[in-house]
């Protein structure tokens, strides 16, 4: 469908539509996130969090700073008390959870990026247990945990097996937020069908009503922008 084949109606302001309709809108990705800053105040605990992150050799693969708002804001609207985290790096997105509210419990199997995740999120209700998510999550759900929130952002490899355990420790009505399952499609270089087979198994699991919520995204370390996305699932009741 072009922009010429919308219809112009009273309520919609049409031309500012049709404006938007460009694919060449995305090369302002950059400029509208530049823009978005403004939606930030600062934090002197996630600042420190970076730059001792950085400092100890951390990569740069922490949420973004509009994305750990929207953890932020997300955690508060959902009244969410406990989060598990799959993936902590350096606490960064711990750090949102926690000031948010929440108990965090993180799982991060790399020594390096447990040990400066503990440093950074010192005086903060946030647990971080060293050990690979596979081997931690059964554990959790042998004790009986439950969690409002569970926050997936690991490796990709993992996805369907990360979420199956996540809603298993999930309460019902609470949450799953499954990150980055845009960039793994394209693995092969195109979007087939078994790629796609995490939106299938999930699709399909009756534990859960979800969705795809797709993003663009703009890194400081990446010419270009990212097409990416998460799923948020609920765990019916
Ligand atoms: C993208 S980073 C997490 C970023 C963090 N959530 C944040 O926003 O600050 C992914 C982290 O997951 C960890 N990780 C990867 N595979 C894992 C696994 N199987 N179990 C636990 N942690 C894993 C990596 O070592 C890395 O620190």
């Amino acid at each position: 469908m072009s922009a010429d084949n919308l219809k112009a109606s009273d309520s919609i302001d049409f031309e500012s539509m049709k404006a938007s309709i460009n694919f060449d809108n995305f090369l302002s990705a950059g400029a509208i996130d530049t823009k978005a800053q403004a939606l930030l105040r600062p934090n002197p605990k996630l600042e420190h969090a970076l730059t001792n992150s950085a400092a100890k050799g951390l990569p740069p693969i922490s949420v973004l700073p509009l994305a750990g708002q929207y953890l932020s804001i997300l955690t508060k609207l959902i009244g969410a008390k406990t989060v598990l985290e799959i993936g902590t790096l350096g606490g960064y997105s711990s750090i949102r959870f926690a000031e948010a509210g929440a108990k965090v419990t993180s799982v991060e199997m790399n020594p390096k990026h447990h040990e400066v995740a503990v440093e950074n999120v010192q005086g903060l209700d946030v647990e971080v247990i060293l050990g690979s998510a596979l081997e931690v999550l059964p554990k959790l759900a042998e004790e009986g945990r439950k969690f409002d929130l569970v926050f997936i952002d690991a490796d990709w490899d993992h996805h369907w097996e990360y979420f199956d355990w996540a809603v298993k420790l999930t309460r019902p009505n609470g949450c799953v937020y499954l990150d980055d399952v845009i960039p793994p499609l394209f693995k092969s270089g195109k979007v087939e069908d078994e790629a796609a087979s995490v939106f299938t198994k999930i699709g399909q699991d009756e534990r859960v009503e979800a969705t795809l919520v797709p993003l663009v995204v703009t890194h400081p370390l990446i010419p270009t922008p990212v097409f990416n996305g998460y799923v948020l699932a609920r765990v019916k009741e």
